[in-house]
């Protein structure tokens, strides 16, 4: 049977996508599975792969089906998840416990004590990455010290792209673009760091060898085949960083070229092709060989729609009956209303701590600005805004970095938001091209095993047949103007709070 399609799956926090792409990038199917986080206490956030793994079959299922495809029409599946997971299995290949995600910042006081011990810039000489708890290096030594019973019985650590590609295949690996999250990742050489390993504690046997994201890591056995649908045989390349697969989805695989994200985290990735590391940012290799990333990465991004939504949408839900509407378009709607600078009223994304550029786990999101003249459409602009201005946030230290972005290249479910989209725009006073939303990411992981298996020539070839401009947003001066205020209270109001947002 003719080889004609590639598969893609994302493990993002919210909820995992899958869809199935022709040569020349167009959706045939997409389907997605959710599945819950849970805080179990403040500073926490987990997930359980068992979870993702279900979503998946399910999802993977429908997608094959709505295409009305063979799954042995099916050349190669490539698979990019959601960053510094510590999957810990056992020798069965069976989760030994909840992983904690990268909003999770338990291991606050582990990082503190190893930046102390081993020398902060030490670890950052390595990694390219200062020691934080949301990266997956303390959540290793956190199993040791609080979860003993879990610890002993440690296989290996897997990231989230690597559990399904081990669920699909048996193959236990590790890609290169996920490498950032562990500190003993040598990040100008692309692999373990022995001696690093050791001052941090960490077991090298715990840790795959290192790929490349378009290596074919194994085919699809008898038993996933049962469980997903996919054809046995089919086969799967060890996949990648999710910010790194939605950048390749969109376009970004040349030197200088940006991508923004709006998923449940916000930020941009810088692509270059020299070693550029900042404590105040991410450094992470590209999936695209030869380059890296150099990343913003937030914690309030489009989740911060999806909580105001989920707590204050009902109204908006009750409405979707009668007018067909969804409740995000309808909150949307209500944002347009207000002006540019939302009246003075200012958010601080800071929803879960904050990562870059500011690095602090007791961080809290804030309105500020209410009076009695400010409506639900003001606190949905400033939701907005506020993301936007983090993201302006992270480009600037990028820039005192020596990377400049010039066109933003969007990706993630926040990108559907015309409003939103704009507001970026404005607030950093970059144009923004749109190629795809919710499949830029699932394109991008599709493509690394289009690589893999031969499919495309190369990197270059595949996104020039498979990335497209749907829409292009040009900075508005005038709006810019009023944003360059709302931005100094922005940093104004973080620099005057940050003394109530530290540990209690
Ligand atoms: N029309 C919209 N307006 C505003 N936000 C949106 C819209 N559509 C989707 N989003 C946001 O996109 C986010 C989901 O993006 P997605 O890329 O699927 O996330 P993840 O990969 O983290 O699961 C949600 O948090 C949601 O709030
Ligand atoms: O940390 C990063 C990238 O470095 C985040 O992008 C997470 O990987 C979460 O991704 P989404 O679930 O928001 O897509």
């Amino acid at each position: 049977m003719k080889k004609s399609y590639l598969l893609g799956i994302d493990i993002g926090t919210s909820a995992c996508k899958v869809a199935v792409f022709d040569r020349e990038g167009r959706v045939l199917a997409a389907a997605n599975g959710a599945y819950p986080v849970y805080y179990p206490h403040e500073g926490w956030a987990e997930q359980n792969p068992e979870e993702w793994w279900s979503a998946v079959c399910q999802a993977t299922e429908e997608t094959i089906q709505k295409a009305g495809i063979a799954p042995e029409e099916i050349a190669g599946v490539g698979i990019d998840g959601q960053s510094w997971s510590a999957i810990a299995i056992d020798q069965e290949g069976k989760v030994l416990t909840n992983t904690p995600i990268w909003m999770d910042t338990r291991a606050q006081s582990i990082c503190d004590r190893l930046n102390q011990e081993i020398g902060a810039d030490e670890i950052f000489k390595i990694s390219g990455n200062s020691l934080q708890p949301s990266y997956s290096t303390a959540k290793i030594i956190w199993y040791r010290e609080n979860k003993p019973e879990v610890y002993e019985k440690i296989y290996k650590i897997l990231q989230s792209n690597s559990y399904i590609a081990f669920k699909l295949t048996d193959a236990i690996t590790q890609d290169v673009s996920q490498g950032y999250g562990l500190h003993c990742f040598d990040m100008k050489k692309g692999c373990w760091d022995e001696e690093m390993c050791e001052q941090l504690g960490i077991p090298m046997g715990f840790l795959p060898e290192i790929c490349d994201c378009d290596h074919v890591v194994g085919t699809v056995t008898a038993k996933a085949a049962t469980e997903c649908g996919l054809a046995e045989g089919t086969p799967v390349v060890a996949g990648g960083l999710d910010a790194a697969c939605g950048t390749l989805g969109a376009g970004v695989i040349h030197t200088g070229e940006t991508q923004e994200q709006g998923g449940q985290a916000g930020g941009m990735s810088i692509c270059t092709d020299e070693y550029k590391a900042d404590p105040r940012l991410i450094l992470s290799y590209h999936v695209v060989p030869g380059k890296w990333l150099l990343q913003g990465g937030t914690t309030g991004g489009g989740g911060v729609m999806r909580w105001f939504e989920h707590e204050f949408a009902d109204y908006e839900r009750m409405m979707k009956e009668q007018t067909g509407a969804s409740s995000l378009d309808q909150l949307n709607e209500i944002a347009e209303k207000v002006a540019p600078g939302c009246d003075g009223m200012v958010f601080l994304p800071y929803m879960s701590g904050e990562r870059s550029p500011i690095w602090n786990p007791y961080a809290k999101g804030v309105f500020y600005g209410l009076d009695f003249a400010k409506t639900k459409g003001h606190m949905v602009r400033a939701c907005m805004e506020g993301v936007a201005l983090s993201l302006r946030h992270n480009l600037e230290v990028a820039e005192e970095a020596g990377a400049d972005a010039e066109v933003l290249r969007s990706m993630g479910g926040s990108a559907n938001s015309l409003l939103w989209t704009q507001i970026k725009s404005d607030i950093t006073g970059k144009p923004i091209v749109v190629p795809a939303s919710d499949t830029a990411t699932t394109l991008g992981a599709a493509i690394l095993a289009g690589v893999g298996v031969g499919f495309y020539k190369d990197y270059d070839e595949a996104v020039s047949l498979t990335v497209k401009e749907t829409r292009r947003h040009e900075p508005s001066p005038e709006n810019k103007a009023v944003y360059d205020k709302t931005y100094q209270t922005y940093l104004e109001l973080y620099k005057s709070l940050a003394h109530m947002m530290t540990a209690k």
